[in-house]
C-alpha cells in the first residue's frame, strides 16, 4: 500500500525519480535539447547587454571623436541583444511546453493504467480522497520540476558561468572572488534552512491529505451522517485536522520570512563589497566608468534570479517529495500478475474445477480449507452457507482477484493462474452482490457489458432482465444519469442494470452473487426465469441466500466456515439432514411467517 511521502526524501532517492522520469521524456528528446539552445543563447545575448552598454558608456566618456558614429551602432547592438533575449526565451517556452505536458499527460496513463493493473487488495485498502490528491499534485511535480529546471537552475547556472568567465578574464579576481562567495553563502543558507523548514510543509501536505480525505468520504456516506445526525461530529474532525494545519501554515510562512531576509542580507553585504571595489578601482584609475556600470549591472542581473533560488529550491524539494511518492506508486508491484509464460484461456466447454483450495486475505486468518468441487460444462452449481463462510470469495478468486494459497482452480483444464488474466475475465461474467455503477448515463452502464454491443442487443438484454420498460417510463430514457456509484436507482433497478450488463457480455461462464436477493418476490420469480433461460446455455456459479432460488440447481456445495461440509441437489441434501436441511427449515419456516 502506498503512504504518504512524510519526511523528506533522501538525495539517492531523488536522483532515482530524475532519472525515472526520464522516459517520459525521451519521445520529445529532440525538442527538449532545442529548447536548452534557445536557453543558451538567451543567455549568451542577456549577459552581452552590460558588456555593450559599458562600451556604449566608455565611448560616450572618452573619445568624442567618434561619438557620432559608434554609438549607434552600439545602441542597435544594445537593442538586439535584448531582443534576442526575449525572442529565445519566447522560443525556450513555446518549444518546451509540448515536452512538459506531454511528460504529463503519459506519467498520468501510466499511474492510471498502473492502479487499474494493481489488485483488489491495494484498492481496498487505499483512501480514494487522499490517492486523487496525492496523484494530482504528484503528476504536476514533474512539470513543475521541467520548469524549474528549464526556467531558472539551468539558466541560473549558464549565466552564473558567463558572468564567472567575463568577470575573471578582465578584471581582478577579487570581484570573482566576491560574486563566488556571495553566492556560495547565499546557496548554503538557503539550502540549510529549507531542509529545516521541510518539515512544516511536510506536516501541512499530511494534514491537506488528510482533511481532503475526510471530506470525501464524510460527503461519500452522506445518508450514514444524516441517518446518525452526526453532522456536527464530521464539521469537529473535518476543523480539527484543519486547525492543526493552520497552525502549521502560520509556522511555515514564519520560517519563510526569516528565510527571505537572511538571503536578502547576504545580497546586500555582497554587493555593497563588490561596489566598494569597483569604486575604489574607478578611482584608482584602474578601472573604467564602464566596467563599473558593467559590474553593477552583472551584479544586479545576476542576483536578480537568484533572489528566486530560495524559492526555487523550496519548491523543487517539495515537488521531488510529490513525485516520490507518484513514483513509488509506480514502483507498488502488482500482487496478482500474470506468468512470463501466461497463455491465453481456450474455453471449449466452460468446466470449472477446484482443487483443494486454500484461502485467506491475511495468512493469520484462512478463510477457505481444501475446498473441492467441479462445474460441468453447462451446468449449474449452487453454493449457500451462513454469512461469511466464503462464498463471495469463491467468485474473487475465480476471478482471479487474489491468488490461492493452496490448490489451484481450473477452467477447461487449465490452472488460471497460467493464463493471462484478461482471457480469463474475458470468459467470465458476474452479477455481483453489491451493484455499483459508473455515474453516467443508463445505456452507458448497460453498454459496459458489451460497448459493440448494438442497440437492439441492449434493448433485447435490458428486456431479458426487466429493465426495459422502466427505462422507458423515465423522462429521460435511456440517457438517464444514475448519480454516484448509481445511487439514485433502486437496489432491484442496479441489480437488474448488472444482469442485463451480464446478459450482454456473454460469457461461457456466469456467476450470480445474490443476484436477486434486492429484488421483490414476484420481479425475483420474474427475472429467476430468465436467469434460468440465460443460465442454460453457460456455466453457472449461483450464490444464494435464499435456498428457494436454487432448489433446482445441478449441484449445491454447503460452505460451512470455509469448508465443504455437504454436497448434492436438494433432494439428496434434504435427505442428508444435515446443515443444508436445517437452513431449508429456517427459511420455510420465515417464509410462513
Ligand atoms: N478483503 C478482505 N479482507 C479481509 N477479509 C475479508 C475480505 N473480504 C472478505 N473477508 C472475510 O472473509 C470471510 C468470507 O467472506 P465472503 O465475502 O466470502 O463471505 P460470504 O459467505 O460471501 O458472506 P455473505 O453471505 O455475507 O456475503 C468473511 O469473514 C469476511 O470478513
Amino acid at each position: 500500500m502506498v503512504t504518504r511521502t512524510e519526511r523528506p526524501t533522501d538525495n539517492r532517492r531523488d536522483w532515482h525519480n530524475l532519472r525515472s522520469m526520464l522516459p517520459f521524456l525521451w519521445e520529445y528528446r529532440g525538442r527538449a535539447l532545442f529548447a536548452l539552445a534557445c536557453l543558451i543563447f538567451s543567455k549568451v545575448a542577456n549577459v552581452g547587454v552590460p558588456v555593450v552598454l559599458k562600451d556604449i558608456v566608455d565611448t560616450l566618456q572618452g573619445k568624442p571623436e567618434q561619438v557620432l558614429i559608434l554609438p549607434v551602432i552600439l545602441l542597435l547592438g544594445y537593442g538586439a541583444l535584448r531582443l534576442a533575449s526575449a525572442l529565445f526565451n519566447e522560443l525556450r517556452d513555446t518549444v518546451f511546453a509540448r515536452v512538459r505536458y506531454h511528460a504529463m499527460r503519459k506519467l498520468s496513463v501510466r499511474v492510471f493504467e498502473h492502479l487499474h493493473n494493481l489488485s483488489l487488495r491495494f484498492h481496498l485498502e487505499r483512501k480514494t480522497g487522499a490517492i486523487s490528491r496525492d496523484l494530482e499534485r504528484g503528476t504536476a511535480s514533474v512539470s513543475t520540476l521541467m520548469n524549474f529546471m528549464v526556467f531558472s537552475i539551468i539558466p541560473i547556472a549558464v549565466e552564473f558561468t558567463l558572468v564567472a568567465f567575463i568577470l575573471l578574464g578582465n578584471y581582478s579576481p577579487v570581484f570573482a572572488l566576491i560574486t563566488f562567495a556571495t553566492v556560495a553563502v547565499y546557496v548554503l543558507f538557503t539550502v540549510k534552512i529549507t531542509e529545516w523548514r521541510m518539515d512544516h510543509r511536510h506536516q501541512m501536505n499530511r494534514l491537506d491529505s488528510q482533511s481532503s480525505n475526510q471530506a470525501v468520504d464524510s460527503l461519500i456516506n452522506y445518508e450514514t451522517v444524516k441517518y446518525f445526525n452526526n453532522e456536527t461530529l464530521e464539521l469537529q474532525r473535518y476543523d480539527r485536522t484543519l486547525g492543526e494545519w493552520e497552525e502549521t501554515a502560520v509556522k511555515s510562512q514564519t520560517s519563510m520570512s526569516i528565510l527571505n531576509f537572511g538571503q536578502s542580507s547576504i545580497i546586500a553585504i555582497g554587493v555593497t563589497f563588490i561596489m566598494f571595489f569597483a569604486a575604489n578601482a574607478v578611482v584608482q584609475g584602474e578601472m573604467s566608468i564602464g566596467d563599473l556600470v558593467m559590474v553593477n549591472a552583472f551584479l544586479l542581473q545576476l542576483f536578480l534570479p537568484l533572489g528566486t533560488l530560495g524559492i526555487v529550491y523550496r519548491q523543487v524539494k517539495y515537488t521531488l517529495a510529490d513525485m516520490d511518492m507518484v513514483f513509488r506508486l509506480l514502483e507498488t508491484p502488482q500482487e496478482v500478475k500474470d506468468s512470463a509464460t501466461a497463455s491465453e484461456l481456450q474455453v471449449t466447454r466452460g468446466e470449472i474445477r477446484f482443487e483443494a483450495v486454500d484461502f485467506g486475505y491475511q495468512p493469520e486468518r484462512p478463510i477457505l480449507h481444501g475446498v473441492s468441487f467441479s462445474v460441468p460444462s453447462g451446468a449449474k452449481l449452487a453454493v449457500v452457507g451462513h454469512s461469511g463462510a466464503g462464498k463471495s470469495t469463491l467468485s474473487r478468486l475465480l476471478f482471479r482477484f487474489y491468488d490461492v494459497t493452496g490448490g489451484r482452480i481450473l477452467i477447461d483444464g487449465q490452472d488460471i493462474a497460467q493464463v493471462s488474466q484478461a482471457s480469463l475475465r474475458r470468459a467470465i461474467g458476474i452479477v455481483p452482490q453489491d451493484t455499483v455503477l459508473f455515474n453516467d448515463s443508463i445505456r452507458y452502464n448497460l453498454q459496459y457489458g458489451n460497448p459493440q454491443a448494438s442497440q437492439v442487443d441492449i434493448e433485447r438484454a435490458a428486456k431479458m432482465a426487466h429493465i426495459f420498460d422502466f427505462i422507458e417510463s423515465l423522462p429521460e430514457g435511456w440517457e438517464t444519469m444514475v448519480g454516484e456509484r448509481g445511487l439514485k436507482l433502486s437496489g432491484g433497478e442496479k441489480q437488474r442494470v448488472a444482469i442485463a450488463r451480464a446478459i450482454l457480455k456473454q460469457p461461457p461462464i456466469l456467476i450470480f452473487d445474490e443476484a436477486t436477493s434486492s429484488l421483490d418476490s414476484a420481479t425475483e420469480q420474474a427475472i429467476q426465469h430468465t436467469l434460468h433461460e440465460v443460465a442454460g446455455h453457460y456455466t453457472t456459479l449461483m450464490i444464494a441466500h435464499r435456498l428457494s432460488t436454487i432448489v433446482d440447481a445441478d449441484q449445491i456445495l454447503v460452505l460451512d466456515q470455509g469448508r465443504v461440509v455437504e454436497q448434492g441437489n436438494h433432494a439428496t441434501l434434504l435427505a442428508l439432514q444435515g446443515l443444508y436441511a436445517r437452513m431449508w427449515e429456517l427459511q420455510l419456516h420465515d417464509d410462513s411467517r
